[in-house]
């Protein structure tokens, strides 16, 4: 059935996101905090900075006003950076009135409390305001879902009538929706594999080769296997979409900004620049010191994320990084701990 839905974020994500939804159907509106932004999507029907060569469909409607946005919508869909979610739910938690579905797509853990963006929404919009809330992720570069290349995600919740809600709203030939209850493992695969992008573009930088990137991936899916078994996650989560799926899309493509950003790291360029010429958010930086601190808190060994964190915050030479991390004291692969 056709839905009324309201895509909140017009970045690369959500303007991929909201054509998805018009191209099944929906009537959607697409909201944003930067007027020029959505002057340019309905008069132009583009959004140059963030998908260059996309031609937004034309029934997709730009949105300033955030009331009007949201207004009748049968489902809301959060797609700003992790640090601008709580003050975007707490908007919209005094202007949603007919307790619509409340999905986010976004990938990070909040600063300070350490929360799941699922926790930060819940806390700002409780149960009683809207229908299921639930996380829409997994590997999508959204350069490729808005040219229809064919990509797998998972729709998560502890309520399974809205996770099937979004499987039946979203997918479509080039977009296969999966449903899955445990929350938690997934919205940490997703926050917790941009570290690891960071540290395989920090590899290929250094002008190490293929056995670098698999020994990366693998080790770091261990280590966000710890840290989100720690935090309640089903340790099988970290097998499916959200978690090696996403790792490898994130860890090995140029259409990354995570890799990207450890790639200049790993060229010797400076984090700053490398951040400010970006132009669009690059979650794992952000999300390194939330993990490191959430891995110090509830004892949890995370050598890579400490080593990413290092060369990150407290300017760590990459080079020596990426030695002594090889020259700590041998471990047992098979253990969990
Ligand atoms: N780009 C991608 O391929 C994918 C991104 N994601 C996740 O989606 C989230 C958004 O990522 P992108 O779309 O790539 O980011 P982006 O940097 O391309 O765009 C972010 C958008 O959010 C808006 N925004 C920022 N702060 C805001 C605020 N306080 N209020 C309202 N709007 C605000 C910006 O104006 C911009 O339109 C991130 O958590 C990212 O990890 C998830 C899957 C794929
Ligand atoms: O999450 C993504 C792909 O699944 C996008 O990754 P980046 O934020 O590194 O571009």
């Amino acid at each position: 059935m056709k839905q009324k839905i309201t895509v909140l974020g017009p970045g690369s994500w959500g303007t991929a996101l909201a054509q998805v939804l018009a191209e099944n159907g929906h009537e959607v509106n697409l909201w944003g905090d930067n007027p020029a932004q959505i002057d340019e999507i309905n008069t132009y029907h583009t959004n140059r900075h963030y998908l260059p060569d996309l031609k937004i469909p034309e029934s997709i409607k730009g949105q300033k006003d955030l009331k009007t946005a949201v207004k009748d919508a049968d489902a809301i869909l959060l797609v700003v950076p992790t640090k601008a979610i709580r003050s975007v739910a707490k908007q919209l938690a005094t202007i949603i009135e007919n307790n619509p579905y409340i999905i986010h797509a976004s990938k990070g853990l909040e600063q300070g409390s350490h929360k799941r963006i699922s926790e930060v929404i819940n806390e700002e919009i409780p149960a009683e305001k809207r229908k299921g809330l639930i996380v829409l992720s997994g590997p999508s570069h959204a350069e490729e879902v808005a040219v229809h290349d064919i990509t797998t995600i998972t729709a998560a919740s502890p309520d399974d009538e809205a996770a099937k809600y979004v499987q039946q709203t979203f997918m479509n030939h080039y977009l296969r929706i999966y449903t899955n209850n445990d929350v938690v493992g997934v919205e940490t695969g997703a926050a917790l594999k941009n570290i690891i992008a960071i540290g395989s573009g920090a590899i290929a930088g250094l002008g190490f080769g293929d056995n670098a990137k698999a020994a990366i991936m693998t080790r770091g899916l261990a280590e966000i296997s710890r840290l989100g078994v720690a935090m309640g996650a089903e340790a099988l989560t970290f097998s499916g979409l959200s978690g090696v799926g996403d790792l490898i899309v994130t860890c090995t493509s140029v259409h990354s900004r995570n890799w990207r950003a450890g790639n200049m790291l790993g060229k010797g360029q400076n984090l700053q620049d490398i951040l400010d010429n970006m132009g669009m958010i690059v979650e794992g930086v952000s999300t390194t010191k939330a993990a490191m601190e959430l891995a110090q808190k509830l004892e949890v060994e995370m050598p890579i994320t400490e080593t990413i964190y290092r060369v990150l915050y407290e300017d760590k030479d990459i080079d020596q990084a990426a030695k002594e991390i090889m020259m700590r004291d041998g471990k047992v692969e098979n253990e969990f701990s």
